[in-house]
Parts: structure tokens; sequence; C-alpha cells
């Protein structure tokens, strides 16, 4: 009998396992490699990237507790972080509150942004400050909180009408949650504009090599305990232990552990949960995840680019809606410019509908001709391009989620769940749920031992 079982190796499971490296533990992973939806891969000074791209800078997060623990070293993300390329205009510093009169754009498309942008502005005021955490309260509270706040109505209904531009340069900061703005809550796509417009406070780290230095890392320092192509197929309950029914490498074997951790997503964990109880699965099978695609590009330039020193590029009015200058990491902390750089674009929601029906080649060849518009040379220079998709690329707060909260969080059986979808801070929400699962096994694990009947005295 195996003290834990760990279900996923995205870096939910991973935090559990790091956390749980001193006890029997085994974490299997149905895919062939670690880090499920962080995925990068190095090259020379660079790394590719398709995934999670910005982590939690907070020292008290869990993110940092992990990354330190696990020696992995991360830092801020240098230079502008925010630009535009919209109409024609390519803005590469500056407050993105100034950008609308900065690009070509009618005053009527001026008077709605302004409008919306200040109802939006007042709404990131008020989130701003509910989201912090109270004195005396715990993450479960500030967490509810954050759901609660405008969960009633979507985003597009919070802000009415807008005209076409008006409409062109919100999509690219909402529909990065993966949802379109009629299917966020108007709470989360004022939560998103948070993000963007503070990304110094939230989202704000990079890590150095590239984000699977962290996955890879923790799984190489696991060894053996980490099972590659190991799919779970079912999770039952016994009277004091849970049976973990997967497949590897063709055959069926079966596993007994004290505790489950289940660190897959939503929907994958209502499926194989089998004995769960029914309201928790209900409100799995709930979660809405939204689509995204996503393309790596390599380059090989000789000298500087005008947008060196910035990271996120917003994109309106093209097939993907946001670039990313991963490379930045790499020019901003550099004495002097070294050739090459490595970009990151990525097609959320609608966007990535329309993509995910076309084959690679199709999509890099549309990725590539508006990279080139956006960034001119890109195309020439390029030495190395791949195309990454993720049906479920992130999870959304849809009007209605605040509500499923309390029961996804209930703990009353040995199977744990952990995972993006129990949070609104993506890989911040599966760090901190992958150690609370850890967490709650080690009790468990330490109620049992006390549970079992003294040896007999000799
Ligand atoms: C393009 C993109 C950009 C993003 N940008 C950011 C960002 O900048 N910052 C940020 O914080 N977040 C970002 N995210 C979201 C972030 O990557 C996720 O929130 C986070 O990685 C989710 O981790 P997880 O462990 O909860 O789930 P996952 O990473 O999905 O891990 C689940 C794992 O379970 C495995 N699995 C599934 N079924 C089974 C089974 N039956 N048996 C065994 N294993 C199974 C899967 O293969 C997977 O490895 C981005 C995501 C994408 C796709």
């Amino acid at each position: 009998m195996k003290d834990v079982v760990i279900v996923g190796g995205g870096i939910a499971g991973l935090a559990a396992a790091w956390r749980l490296r001193n006890r029997d533990m085994v974490l299997f992973e149905a895919g062939d490699r670690v880090g499920g939806r962080i995925r990068s891969e190095r090259r020379g000074h660079y790394w590719m990237n398709w995934g999670g791209h910005v982590y939690d800078g907070n020292p008290a997060s869990s993110t940092q507790w992990l990354l330190n623990d696990a020696g992995v070293e991360s830092r801020p993300v240098p230079g502008n972080l925010a630009g535009l390329s919209m109409n024609g205009r390519l803005l590469l510093s500056g407050r993105v509150e100034t950008f609308p009169f900065r690009v070509p754009m009618s005053w009527r498309d001026r008077a709605s942004l302004i409008r919306a942008g200040a109802k939006v502005r007042l709404g990131v005021a008020r989130y701003g400050r509910l989201v912090k955490r109270r004195p005396g309260e715990d993450e479960a509270t500030r967490q509810q909180r954050v759901y609660d706040f405008k969960n009633d109505i979507s985003f597009a209904d919070y802000v009415g009408d807008l005209t076409e531009d008006a409409e062109a340069l919100f999509k690219p900061t909402v529909t990065r949650s993966s949802a379109e703005m009629h299917e966020i809550s108007a709470g989360a796509g004022i939560g998103y504009f948070n993000l963007v417009w503070n990304l110094g406070a939230g989202l704000s780290h990079s890590i150095v090599g590239g984000p699977s230095t962290l996955t890879e890392g923790i799984a190489a320092a696991l060894g053996a305990r980490v099972q590659l192509g190991a799919a779970v197929q079912e999770v039952v309950h016994r009277r004091n232990s849970v049976v973990v029914r997967y497949s590897q490498g063709g055959a069926g074997h079966e596993v007994h552990a004290r505790c489950v951790v289940l660190a897959t997503p939503a929907g994958v964990s209502a499926r194989i949960a089998v004995d769960l109880d029914a309201e928790v699965k209900d409100a799995l099978a709930q979660v809405r995840y939204g689509p995204f695609v996503s393309a790596a590009f390599l380059t090989d330039e000789a000298g500087p680019c005008p947008w060196d020193g910035t990271y996120a590029i917003a994109t309106p009015k093209r097939s993907f809606n946001v670039v990313l200058n991963m490379s930045n990491n790499v020019h901003g902390h550099s004495t002097a410019r070294l050739p090459g750089s490595s970009f990151m674009a990525f097609s959320p929601a609608g966007l990535a509908r329309q993509l995910l029906e076309q084959d690679d080649e199709t999509i890099l060849k549309t990725y590539l001709d508006d990279l080139d518009q956006v960034l001119p040379g890109t195309a020439s220079s390029l030495v190395e391009a791949e195309v990454a998709r993720w049906p479920e690329g992130s999870v959304y707060s849809f009007p209605g989620r605040a509500r499923l909260q309390p029961v996804l969080t209930r703990r009353d059986s040995r199977v744990l769940l952990a995972g993006d979808y129990l949070g609104t801070q993506y890989t911040e929400t599966a760090v901190y749920t992958g150690l609370a699962a850890a967490a709650a096994a080690e009790s468990t694990l330490d109620a049992d031992r006390t549970a079992r009947p003294a040896p007999p005295a000799s």
C-alpha cells in the first residue's frame, strides 16, 4: 500500500509530489512528458515557449515558495511589460491607458473606449481592494469573495455596446482568459484588466531557462516516482484506502494508497473518480475551459530590434491576440545584444476555435504573415517555428461560477482535488492547491498512524 498516489504531472501534481517526496509516493502522468500546460524547450541562450509564461512574483506566494524550495531561479520580466500593434501603429512603451489616444482611430471609437474604459477602471479599483487578503482571513474566504464579485452578469453586458475599434482594443485583454466577452463573468473580465494594467504586481516573473526548468527539475529530482505514459482510468474508495486503476505500456495495473491527489483537469477528475460525492462530481463537470492555440518562433537576426525591450504586445484584429517577446528576458539581462530572438504568439477563445480546425502548416503560415506585419523582418530571420494546440487552455469564471466554489473545495474523502480550476490565479492556484492537497494527505497519514493499534508489548 502506497502512502499517496498523485494523478497528473502538471504543476499542481508536481507541487504535491515535491511536498510529499519523503513519503511512499508515486505520480502517474498520462502523457510522455511532465508539465501539462507548461511547456518550454531550451535553444542556446533562449527558450521556446508554448504554455504558461509569467508567474507570481509575490515573495509570499506558493509559486515563489516552490521555486525557492526546488532551487529554481525566477526574476521579474525586464523592460516594458505592455505594447500595442493596431491600425498600422506599433507602440512599445508608455502607460496602456494612453494607447487609445496614440493609435489611429475615429473620435467615435475613442469616445466609446473612454466611456467603457472609465467603467472598467472603477471596477479595477474595487477589484484591487477586494482581492487583497484581510487581517485574520483564510485563503478560502478571500477566494470566494473574488468569485462573488460581479458574478451575475457577463463582461459584455457590464461594458455595454462598443464600437468596432473599441471592441477590438478591449478583446485581446479579456479573451486572454480563454473566454469571449459574453462568456466570462464581469468580475473575472475586470480581474483580467487588473492583471494587465498592474502586470508588475501579479504575474510578473519569468523562470530562468524557461518554465519547464521548474517542472522537469522537480520530475528529475523525484526520479522513478514519476511514471510517464500512465493513464489513470479509475479511482475508487475502499474503507480506509483508495484503489487506483491505470494503464501503462499496453497493460492494466492496480495500486492501493491511503490517499490520492487528483491533479487532473476538472472533467477528467469527474470521470475517473467514480464514487466521488455526486454534488462534487456535478460541480467538476460544470467547470469551463476555453481553448488556446500558441506557436513559438526562433529567429537569428544579428543586431538589435526596436521591440527588444518590450515583453507583451497586444495585437487586435490579427490571427493571434498577443506576441510575447520571450527573449526580452535574456536581452534585458545581457550587457551585449546577443544575436537572435524567441517569440510566442497565442490565440484564445474564438480565434483558437477557428485555428484548431486547420493543420499546423496553415496555422504557421497565417501566424508568420501576421507576425511579419507586427514585427517587420521576423519572417526573413526565422530559423524554427512550432505550433501547440490546447483545447482546454485555461479555466475561466462564467456567470454563476461562484456558487460551485464551496462544493469544489469541500474535503471529506481520501481523494483530494488540486488544479488551477479551483481558483482564479492560474499557475499560482495550481501550486497552492497542490501544496494544500499534499498537506491534507499528510494529516490523513498521521491520523491513520495514530489510529493504528499499538504493537503488543513484548
Ligand atoms: C498558451 C497558454 C498560456 C498560459 N499562460 C499563463 C501564464 O502566463 N501564467 C499563468 O499563471 N498561467 C498561464 N496559463 C495557464 C497555466 O498553464 C495553467 O493554469 C497551469 O499550468 C495548470 O496546471 P495544472 O497542473 O492545474 O493542470 P495541467 O497542466 O493541465 O496538468 C494536468 C495533467 O494531468 C494529466 N492527465 C490528464 N488526464 C490524466 C489521466 N487520466 N491520468 C494521468 N494523468 C492525466 C495531463 O496530461 C496533465 O499533464 C497558460 C496556459 C496556456 C495553455
